[in-house]
Parts: structure tokens; C-alpha cells; sequence
């Protein structure tokens, strides 16, 4: 089943614009959502959970459209901000009290089980929580009430590598009996070299891929070479930077010219968005 369908989305805003966004998350599965700062991640994200009116478009989640039936399928939907701060002032267990009382289906027994697993102390106040343990506790509400979506916007930007590897950790762990599907935005693109199933990539506001993460890392070609074969291939590559030992570039591997006298390597996705950014760089 298609847990997500975000289907030719556009949204105008005066120095930016999501244009004609599509993707889909199969249930069961990550998708990683990666973007450098201000291709529009947040925005997406904001239209997915009704936060913005998108000007064209729509988007469905388990078949059904956000805006129509947008209170019902909250219920369905668990969302996490990595670093924005809510209630700050209250105690967690004042806190969940009052976030429970929103949802229908909320389990009680299942929250209980959630905080001895995230070792959530309900005593303390939001304020004094770390990144990592706001991130915990958005996902301990999320899955008491029974949510099936779980929206995750830099989730773990500001975390120690040890806190992050905990976290991924828990999000392949969630989607294991493939019930629940995680959309995850970030910049952090190891994060999702290890826990992702798929990669929508967006860039200045329009998706440039959207595919199975080693599809879509296979879609490219990092290529090296001396500088006189940089010609011959310049207008090919997505952007190149040069050195005192040659060239190196992006590709798509469909527009690799088989003569070409260069080597060829598989790019990771940090070094597919470095490279798209200088794209957008040069043409400014
Ligand atoms: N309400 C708004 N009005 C005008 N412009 C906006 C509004 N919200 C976002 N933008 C602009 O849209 C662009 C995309 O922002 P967005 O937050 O979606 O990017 P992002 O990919 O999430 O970036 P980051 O990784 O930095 O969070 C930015 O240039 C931002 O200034």
C-alpha cells in the first residue's frame, strides 16, 4: 500500500517555490527526504501535515486527502521536529495528559511500555530534555496513539553520533513488521545511508529523484580524469571541480560516453547533493 502520495504539489512563496513536488512512501518502509538548506524540505513537509494551503496539487495519505480529511487522519500521523521546542515549562507526565485527551485510540499500556524503553523520566520538564530525548518522547506520543505515518523533520540534527546511531536504530526497529512508515528529512546524509530504504531528493524546490537508495545512487557517476579529458565531457556533468591532479564531476550514469577516458566510481549521497549544489552555484 501507498502510505503517502504527495502528487504534483506547488506552492509559490515570494523568493521560492515547491514546484510540482510528487513522491510516494510505500507502507513498511524510510524514506529519506534530503535536501540542502532551503530546498524545501520543511515547506513539503508543512504541506503533508496541512501546516500550508499548497496552491496546486494534492496530497494522500493511506488514500485519503490531507485536506479534506485532515482531523482524521492526525490520528494516523506521529510528527517529530528535531530541534523545535514545545510547552517547554511543563513536567512530560503534565504534558502527555493533556496530548492524549487528542486521540482517539490512545494506548495507555503502549505509552507506559514506550517511556521504560526510552527511558523517559516523567518528571522533567520539557526544557531539560536533550535533543535526542524530545526526539524520544515525540516518538513515544506518536506511537501510544497508534500512528502509522511517522513525519520526521532533521530528526536527528544536534545529536552526538552515539545518540543519532541509538535513533536510527529505533527507526529500522519500528519499521520491521513493515506497519509503519517513516518519512525523514535531513542533511545528514550517513544518517540515511544507514537507515534508509528510499531517497527522495529535492533541490531548489523540485524533486530531482525519487527511487529505491540504490536505484537512486546508481541513477549517478562520480568521474575523474586529467584535465584535458575535461572537454570532452564538461557538458555532460551536473558540475565538476578541478585540482592540480585533473577533474572530478557528477554524471548520470545514462550520459557516461563509453569511450571516455576517465574513472569511473559510485558516488555516495552527500557527494550527489555537494555536487548538485555547485550545479546551482555556477549557474547563479
Ligand atoms: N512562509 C514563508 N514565506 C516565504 N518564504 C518561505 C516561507 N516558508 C519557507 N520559505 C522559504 O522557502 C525556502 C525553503 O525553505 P524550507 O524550510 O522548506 O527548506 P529546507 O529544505 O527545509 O531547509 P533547511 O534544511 O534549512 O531546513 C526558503 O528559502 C525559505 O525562506
Amino acid at each position: 500500500m501507498i502510505m503517502l502520495d504527495v502528487k504534483n504539489v506547488s506552492k509559490k512563496f515570494e523568493h521560492f517555490q515547491l514546484d510540482n513536488v510528487s513522491f510516494q512512501v510505500p507502507q513498511g518502509y524510510i524514506m529519506g527526504f534530503i535536501g540542502i538548506n532551503g530546498a524545501g524540505k520543511t515547506t513539503t513537509i508543512k504541506s503533508i501535515l496541512n501546516l500550508i494551503t499548497v496552491d496546486s496539487g494534492e496530497i494522500q495519505i493511506m488514500g485519503k486527502n490531507v485536506a479534506i480529511h485532515e482531523a482524521e487522519l492526525k490520528q494516523s500521523i506521529g510528527y517529530a521536529f528535531g530541534n523545535v521546542d514545545f510547552y517547554t515549562r511543563s513536567r512530560i507526565r503534565t504534558l502527555t495528559k493533556v496530548v492524549k485527551t487528542f486521540y482517539d485510540n490512545w494506548d495507555d499500556e503502549a505509552y507506559r511500555r514506550y517511556v521504560r524503553k526510552f527511558k523517559l523520566i516523567e518528571d522533567k520538564r520539557i526544557a531539560e530534555l536533550s535533543t535526542g530525548m524530545k526526539v524520544k518522547y515525540s516518538l513515544a506520543i506518536a506511537l501510544s496513539h497508534g500512528a502509522k505515518l511517522l513525519i520526521l523533520d532533521e530528526p536527528t540534527s544536534g545529536l552526538d553520533p552515539a545518540a543519532r546511531d541509538d535513533l536510527l536504530d529505533i527507526f529500522r526497529e519500528l519499521v520491521q513488521d513493515g506497519e509503519i512508515s517513516i518519512l525523514f528529512s535531513t542533511h545528514i546524509t550517513s544518517d540515511l545511508e544507514k537507515c534508509a530504504d528510499y531517497i527522495t531528493y529535492i533541490h531548489e524546490g523540485r524533486i530531482v529523484g525519487s527511487a529505491e537508495k540504490d536505484e537512486f545512487i546508481d541513477t549517478y557517476r562520480l568521474v575523474n580524469g586529467k584535465v584535458e579529458e575535461l572537454e570532452g565531457i564538461k557538458e555532460r556533468l551536473i558540475s565538476h571541480r578541478v585540482n592540480s591532479f585533473g577533474f572530478t564531476g557528477l554524471i548520470r550514469a545514462d550520459e557516461l560516453p563509453p569511450s571516455a577516458a576517465v574513472n569511473v566510481a559510485i558516488p555516495n549521497l552527500e557527494e550527489i547533493m555537494v555536487y548538485y549544489s555547485k550545479k546551482e552555484a555556477a549557474h547563479v
